[in-house]
């Protein structure tokens, strides 16, 4: 049996800062909010791979919930969490609490995601990718990597990050990695397990909502979006907020080429998001 050493926990930046100055490059940071599951440790593994020392972090950031969101029942596991990145060899874990990340009398400057934040989720969570971009922000420059490692699960998100990087100009290479998914094609997500066994069983129908959208693709958006809409409503307990097409990146859908379908449902009080990559018109 081999023993695995537990990665250094920083609380503060000063400790991080410390810590990361001493690591051998280039150095990697996966941004999490805890409560880790697979697709966690799949971003954890695709940074080892790709970096000489790996920084997670695991901070559940108030500035991206809405009022009424779910900050307080968000779950938190960090015992479970530090288990998991033991395993996958995550060499240092950043674990602020909130005044570290935001501290009493700063002057609140934040990171303006512009227009495609105000859309898809951002139309249905004011707000939400100005406190994303501004943590994630607040990140890179305590953590300073190389690269940064993000899932395609987020797909707005992972858009909007390498938005930032690219008009910012900030040093760091983004890396995205494909949703990990259950067997019957559910994403992970930290939230699922708010389900009921009723709701877990139906939310698989969200992917495969997006799979006979993705296979209508050659006969253009309107049957993507039919096709999808056809097997959604077969859930109906599954309430859309919404179900759109989009891409080049994140704006309209072009009439043919790479485009992506996303959607997010409500079941019961919990939220689900997905989303597909789909090749409109006659590409294959
Ligand atoms: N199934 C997944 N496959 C790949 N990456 C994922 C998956 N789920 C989450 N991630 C990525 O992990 C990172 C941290 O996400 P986060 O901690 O919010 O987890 P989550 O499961 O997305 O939780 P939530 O329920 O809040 O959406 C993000 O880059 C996110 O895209
Ligand atoms: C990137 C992130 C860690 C910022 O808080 C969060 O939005 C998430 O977990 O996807
Ligand atoms: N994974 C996205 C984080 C959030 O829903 O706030």
């Amino acid at each position: 049996m081999t023993t695995s050493t537990r990665p250094v926990v920083a609380e503060t930046a000063a400790q991080l800062r410390e810590v990361v100055a001493g690591l051998p490059g280039p150095v990697a940071l996966v941004p999490t909010m805890g409560a880790l599951h697979e697709g966690h440790r799949t971003l954890v593994r695709t940074a080892r791979e790709r970096a000489g020392s790996v920084v997670v972090s695991v901070f559940v950031n108030p500035t991206q919930f809405g009022p009424g969101e779910d900050l307080d029942r968000y779950p938190r596991t960090w015992n479970a969490d530090l288990d998991a990145l033991t395993e996958e060899r995550a060499d240092v874990v950043f674990h602020p609490p909130v005044d570290e990340v935001y501290p009493p009398g700063a002057l609140g400057v934040t990171v303006d995601p512009g227009p495609r934040g105000a859309v898809l989720e951002g139309a249905v969570r004011p707000g939400h990718f100005a406190g994303v971009l501004t943590v994630v922000a607040k990140l890179f420059g305590l953590a300073r990597p190389d690269l940064a490692v993000f899932g395609e699960k987020d797909y707005q998100q992972l858009t909007l990050v390498r938005a930032m990087v690219r008009e910012l100009a900030l040093p760091v290479e983004v890396v995205g990695v494909p949703t990990v998914r259950e067997d019957d094609g559910m994403a992970l997500s930290s939230r699922n397990r708010y389900l009921s066994p009723g709701e877990r069983a139906r939310a698989a129908t969200v992917n495969r909502a997006l799979r006979a959208g993705a296979d209508a693709g050659p006969r253009g958006a309107e049957a993507v979006l039919a096709a999808a809409r056809e097997v959604l409503a077969t859930a109906p307990q599954l309430v859309p907020d919404y179900l759109e097409l989009t891409d080049p990146h994140l704006g309209p859908a072009p009439a043919a080429g790479p485009a992506r379908l996303l959607v997010a449902v409500r079941a019961g009080s919990t939220r689900l998001l997905d989303n597909t990559a789909v090749l409109l018109g006659g590409h294959r």
